[in-house]
């Protein structure tokens, strides 16, 4: 003040002093979010903790068991312990080495594989195959979650980063098998944004399987066994309610796929339950081996084959008029026969049947019998070569596919339809060196399903022939000097 007025004193030029935020947060309030980052970090411990027991439970538990062990009884009770634990599992090894396998060795191999193949490779391998993605400095990686082994697979489920498809790693399947030392990789989705990574070490199908014995048994329709899916378990075809349609080069095994759903059928072929049909546009080289298994058979692709074609048509339509609002599928208490209609060649008839009449008449024939036959309880098994437009158009006629090797990419989608082959069913990278596997696709499965088929012999053949033969009396062999054999009392 200054005579009554007001001076303004110099303003204050000191820098204010900067503190951090927390300095300013009232004490009581630091220690609660003390408390709770603590909290955080314990529980976040805990779940790593949790999750390395979870991924690796034989090597964290064994070792610690073992400790506790030794703490609290001494070293001879631990080595007894281990001698004794050694000694159990060669005997549940030897006793039934299947669930030995199962339940321990692959576990351990599962553990080693992850420890030592895809977590230390999985962020390098991920970069390198551009399956991150960097946003605004934050890179999104693909996370690994379980890993299985089953000893010649991996199993590695993925989870995918945001706006991720599986066709991504679809490209990346050769590079990712090479990564991680396998043969090859299939990717397979199992829900949204989750992928399961199948890493292939060696063919489980690479041996032939041989054929069970032949003897009379009950034959489920249903569940024919032609063979043995590499998962171990049976390769079983639905025929009461489906249509067959298998496909494959010359030498990939056409043959040992139908003469393993006839020798399933023989016990019921020879009870009379089933009748079997052929047509073998090859002059019967390939039904012509065992004729004794077929009620009626044409070696033709001409007049006579699709006579009896239309026979069949006929009867097809004949019997879903007498079924109608009767039954909806064949029964056995039906009291007709269910027939399966074979068709080696279907090419030959629909496509390379010069005869454009022929043709269109087989085509009409054999559209009948795969379109109306479900219910009356006709099944049609069509073999093909050459996967080509005219047979291709058919392929929606027939709910079970089997591409046994094929020479290209574009004629697993053919046979399969769109997206298969994207699933893993790579019938073109079958080797020539195991006829007999192939990729089989049933309307209704999401996935498909790699399997081989039994492997029957010309032995089988002659077998299977007599099995089915009519029993016929022959005289006993009589001697030079006309007296009888010793066998003939
Ligand atoms: N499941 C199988 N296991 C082992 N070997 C098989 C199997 N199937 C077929 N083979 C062998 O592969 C060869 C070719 O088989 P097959 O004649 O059945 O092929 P295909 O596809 O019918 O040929 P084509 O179209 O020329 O008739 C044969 O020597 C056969 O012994």
């Amino acid at each position: 003040m200054s005579g009554g007025k007001w001076v303004d004193p110099a303003p204050f030029e000191g820098a204010r002093p900067r503190v951090p935020w927390w300095v300013l947060v009232p004490g009581r309030a630091k220690w609660i979010a003390a408390l709770v980052a603590l909290v955080w970090l314990a529980v976040v411990l805990a779940v790593r903790l949790v999750l390395v027991v979870v991924r690796y439970p034989v090597v964290v538990l064994v070792p610690v068991s073992a400790a506790w062990c030794w703490w609290r009884f001494g070293l001879s009770p631990l080595v007894l312990a281990l001698l004794s634990l050694v000694a159990a599992l060669i005997i549940w090894s030897g006793l039934d080495r299947t669930s030995f396998l199962r339940h321990c060795w692959y576990r351990l191999v599962t553990e080693w594989r992850r420890a030592t193949v895809y977590v230390p490779r999985w962020r390098t391998v991920m970069r390198l195959a551009d399956l991150t993605k960097l946003d605004r400095r934050k890179e999104y990686r693909p996370t690994l979650r379980r890993v299985r082994s089953e000893g010649w697979r991996d199993r590695v489920r993925v989870r995918m980063v945001p706006a991720q498809s599986p066709e991504v790693w679809e490209l990346r399947r050769d590079g990712l098998a090479h990564s991680f030392h396998a043969r090859s990789c299939r990717v397979r989705v199992l829900r949204p944004r989750v992928i399961e990574l199948d890493f292939i070490h060696r063919d489980p199908l690479a041996r032939p399987l041989p054929v069970s014995v032949l003897a009379d048994a009950e034959v489920d329709l249903k569940r024919v066994t032609v063979g043995r899916t590499e998962t171990g378990k049976p390769w079983r075809l639905r025929l009461l309610g489906s249509q067959l349609l298998v496909v494959g080069v010359p030498g990939a095994g056409k043959g040992s796929v139908l003469w393993s759903i006839v020798w399933q059928l023989a016990p019921a072929i020879r009870a009379g339950l089933v009748r079997l049909v052929g047509i073998d546009p090859k002059g019967g080289m390939e039904l012509g081996q065992c004729p004794d298994a077929f009620d009626r058979v044409v070696y033709d692709n001409g007049p006579e084959a699709v006579a009896l074609l239309e026979e069949i048509a006929a009867e097809v339509k004949e019997r879903a008029t007498r079924y109608r609002g009767v039954r909806r599928l064949w029964v056995r208490s039906s009291g007709e026969p269910f027939t399966v209609l074979v068709v080696d060649e279907l090419a030959d008839l629909i496509a390379y049947q010069p005869d454009k009449q022929l043709r269109e008449r087989a085509a009409r024939a054999i559209q009948t019998i795969t379109s109306q036959g479900r219910a009356p309880g006709y099944a049609v098994v069509g073999l093909v070569q050459d996967p080509r437009k005219e047979v291709v158009s058919f392929r929606h006629l027939f709910t079970t596919r089997v591409a046994l090797r094929l020479d290209e990419p574009q004629q697993v989608d053919m046979v399969l339809g769109d997206g298969v082959r994207q699933r893993g069913a790579a019938a073109h990278e079958i080797s020539e060196n195991t006829p007999g596997v192939a990729w089989i696709k049933q309307d209704g499965q999401r996935e498909p399903e790699r399997a081989r088929a039994f492997h029957v012999t010309d032995a089988d053949l002659v077998e299977l022939g007599a099995f089915l033969a009519d029993a016929t009396v022959h005289d006993f062999p009589t001697r030079p000097d006309g007296t009888e054999g010793r066998n003939a009392a």
